[in-house]
C-alpha cells in the first residue's frame, strides 16, 4: 500500500500541495484528477521520491520513501514527456533501468516491443509522440515494480493510440500484481478503468470516491411530461438538463421522496440512463470545475 499522509509542499512561495492525504491499495488503479496546475505532477513526483514534502510522510509498504532508498525499486514514475530518454536507443536504456530496477524483465520488454512493432535498434527520439508514450509504458511495466505512476499518459495523443494505450494499461493490471496511479484532467477516461478516484483542487484533496460504490449510490433518469416540465422537479431535484418537456434527473438510489416527486406529475416517459462519473461530479461536487 502507498500511504500519503498530510503532505504539504511550497515551491517558490506558492503552496502547491496542502495537507494531501490518501491511500493506494495493492492491485488497484487510482485516478488523480484535477485541472491544470492542481498539483498532480508534483504529487506523483513526490510519491516517487523525486521531491520531498515540506511536511507529511509518504510510505510504500510501510517504509518511508525518503528514508529507505530501496523503496524506489518498487516505484516507477512515467512523466508526460520522454525528453529525459531521448538520446538513448531502445537497447541502451535497458542498462540504465537495470541499475535502478534489478528485476527488470528484459525478455518481456523485447517481446512487447515486437508485439507493438518497434524497431529494436532505433533511437527513442525518432519515435512519434504516440510511440514514445507507448514505449515509456512498456519500459515501466517491464521493471516489475509494484507501483507505476503515470502522469497524463494519453495527453495530446490521437484517439487510436489513446485507446491502444488505455487497453495496454488495463491488460497489464489484469495480468500483473501491480498498482497504478494515473493523473489526468479527463474524468471520462479514468472512470472506465479506475477503482478509486482522488480529486485534487488547488493543491488539496477535494473529494475521494470508490467507483464500485459510487455508481450504486446514484441513478440517472430521463423523464418527460405531457404538459410543462414541473417546477417542483426543477426546484427540488438535481436536474442535469432540461429541454421543454423532457429532463434528465440525478437521484440518490434510495431517494424515495425524490422518486415520488417525479411520479406525482405522471411522466409519459421514465427511463434510467447510464450514469457517468462526470454527471455525479457536475451535480454533487461543484459544477463544471472538474470537467475537461
Ligand atoms: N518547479 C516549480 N517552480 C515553480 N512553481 C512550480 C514548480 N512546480 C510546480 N509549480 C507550481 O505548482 C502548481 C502545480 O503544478 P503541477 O505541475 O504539479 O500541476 P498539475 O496538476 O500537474 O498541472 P498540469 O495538469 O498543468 O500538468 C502550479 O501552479 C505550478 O506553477
Amino acid at each position: 500500500m502507498i500511504e500519503v499522509r498530510n503532505v504539504t509542499k511550497t515551491i517558490h512561495k506558492t503552496e502547491v500541495l496542502n495537507d494531501v492525504q490518501f491511500n493506494v491499495r495493492p492491485g488497484t488503479i487510482t485516478g488523480v484528477v484535477g485541472r491544470n496546475g492542481a498539483g498532480k505532477t508534483t504529487l506523483l513526483r513526490m510519491i516517487s521520491g523525486i521531491i520531498k514534502p515540506d511536511q507529511g510522510d509518504i510510505s510504500v509498504e510501510g517504509e518511508n520513501v525518503f528514508q529507505q532508498p530501496r523503496v524506489k525499486q518498487d516505484i516507477v514514475f512515467v512523466p508526460d514527456s520522454t525528453d529525459a530518454l531521448k538520446t538513448y536507443t531502445v537497447k541502451e536504456i535497458v542498462k540504465f533501468y537495470k541499475v535502478v530496477y534489478p528485476n527488470f524483465d528484459e525478455e518481456y520488454y523485447y517481446s512487447l516491443l515486437d508485439q507493438f512493432k518497434f524497431n529494436k535498434s532505433g533511437k527513442i527520439k525518432k519515435m512519434s509522440k504516440g510511440q514514445k508514450a507507448l514505449f515509456s509504458l512498456i519500459l515501466a511495466f517491464s521493471t516489475n515494480a509494484k507501483y507505476i505512476l503515470l502522469d497524463e499518459p494519453t495527453d495530446g495523443l490521437d484517439v487510436i493510440i489513446k485507446k491502444e494505450i488505455l487497453q495496454f494499461i488495463a491488460e497489464q493490471v489484469a495480468h500483473k500484481d501491480v498498482s497504478i496511479i494515473i493523473s489526468s484532467h479527463r474524468l471520462d477516461e479514468l472512470e472506465k478503468m479506475a477503482d478509486h478516484i482522488v480529486v485534487l483542487k488547488d493543491g488539496s484533496v477535494d473529494s475521494e470516491v470508490e467507483m464500485e460504490t459510487l455508481k450504486e449510490q446514484y441513478k440517472k433518469v430521463q423523464v418527460a411530461y405531457q404538459g410543462e416540465f414541473p417546477q417542483d422537479v426543477l426546484q427540488n431535484l438535481e436536474v442535469l438538463s432540461q429541454n421543454g418537456r423532457v429532463g434528465v434527473v440525478l437521484l440518490d438510489s434510495d431517494d424515495e421522496d425524490g422518486e415520488a416527486i417525479l411520479q406525482n406529475y405522471d411522466p409519459i416517459l421514465y427511463e434510467e440512463l447510464p450514469l457517468s462519473l462526470e454527471d455525479i461530479f457536475v451535480a454533487k461536487l461543484g459544477g463544471d470545475l472538474y470537467v475537461s
